[in-house]
């Protein structure tokens, strides 16, 4: 089954999926490969792989071979450039950072990668990034110019811009780490107009709480990345998340 399938069978069975973000930057392969078997023990449904400054190379492909030797959910790549493409991944979110300023992260990476995503067999999940205040290091990396937190009606404009060009998923960011998720109007009112498309919500998501006011607001997948890289016991801490966004 492709993965686009599996993740969008899961939402649709049980409403809503979780997702395990972790950066090949921030420790050893083998760290990052237990961190995703307790991620999985814990009930995530798939691992996200990538990070904005760092995240590519030697590093990036043994990050990927240990966790699929711990785990069997499918690898999702994160790309935060054509770096960061690996042949050990299953799929990449192929994503283009609508509001950004730089054409770079328009469609220069896309172009970049797109050959190697072809030539590795890499299946790509078509994707609208569309990233909001605070905005994080991604923000400032994609040179976004970030969505008012109280402004639903710019995120609206941006998703349907997504799908009206053909963008299977929207994603919503926050920023990595931002000190308040994507706000519960702006979520309602993008998944209002996507429709049966899936939205992705991310960034500064810590808690089972958190993650519900998200998944009930609209979201069809909730990523979360610092809160494992912080926790100490990370299959409990995603047993919290799942446990309050499936049904
Ligand atoms: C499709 C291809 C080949 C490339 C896409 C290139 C684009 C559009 C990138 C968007 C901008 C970007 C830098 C995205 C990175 C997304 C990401 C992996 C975020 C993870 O969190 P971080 O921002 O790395 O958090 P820290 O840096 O704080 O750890
Ligand atoms: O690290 P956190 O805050 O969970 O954010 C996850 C993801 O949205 C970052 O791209
Ligand atoms: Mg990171």
């Amino acid at each position: 089954m492709k993965v686009e399938e599996y993740l969008n069978d899961i939402a649709e069975r049980e409403g809503t999926v979780h997702l395990t973000l972790i950066d090949p930057a921030s420790q050893p392969p083998e760290v990052a490969a237990d961190i995703a078997k307790a991620a999985v023990d814990g009930g995530t449904d798939a691992i996200m792989i990538g990070g904005s400054t760092g995240a590519g190379g030697l590093a990036l492909d043994q990050t990927l071979l240990k966790i699929k030797e711990q785990t069997n959910v499918p690898t999702i790549l994160f790309p935060g450039n054509a770096g960061g493409l690996s042949i050990h991944a299953d799929a990449v979110l192929f994503m283009s950072l609508l509001n950004s300023r730089d054409i770079n992260y328009v469609t220069t990476n896309q172009a970049m990668g797109a050959p190697l995503v072809y030539k590795y067999g890499i299946e790509p999940i078509s994707m609208a990034y569309i990233i909001t205040e605070p905005g994080g290091t991604v923000g400032w990396v994609g040179d976004a110019k970030l969505i008012p937190r109280n402004k639903p009606e710019l995120a609206v404009a941006y998703s349907l811009a997504g799908k009206y060009m053909g963008m299977h998923y929207t994603y919503l960011e926050a920023g990595s780490g931002a000190d308040q998720p994507v706000t519960p109007a702006t979520i309602g009112a993008v998944k209002h107009v996507l429709g049966d498309n899936k939205l992705i919500v991310g960034g500064g998501i810590r808690d089972g709480m958190t993650a519900k006011i998200c998944a009930d607001a609209g979201a069809d997948m909730i990523v979360t990345g610092t809160i494992v890289e912080e926790t100490e016991d990370v299959r409990n801490k995603i047993e919290e998340l799942v446990s309050a966004i499936k049904k």
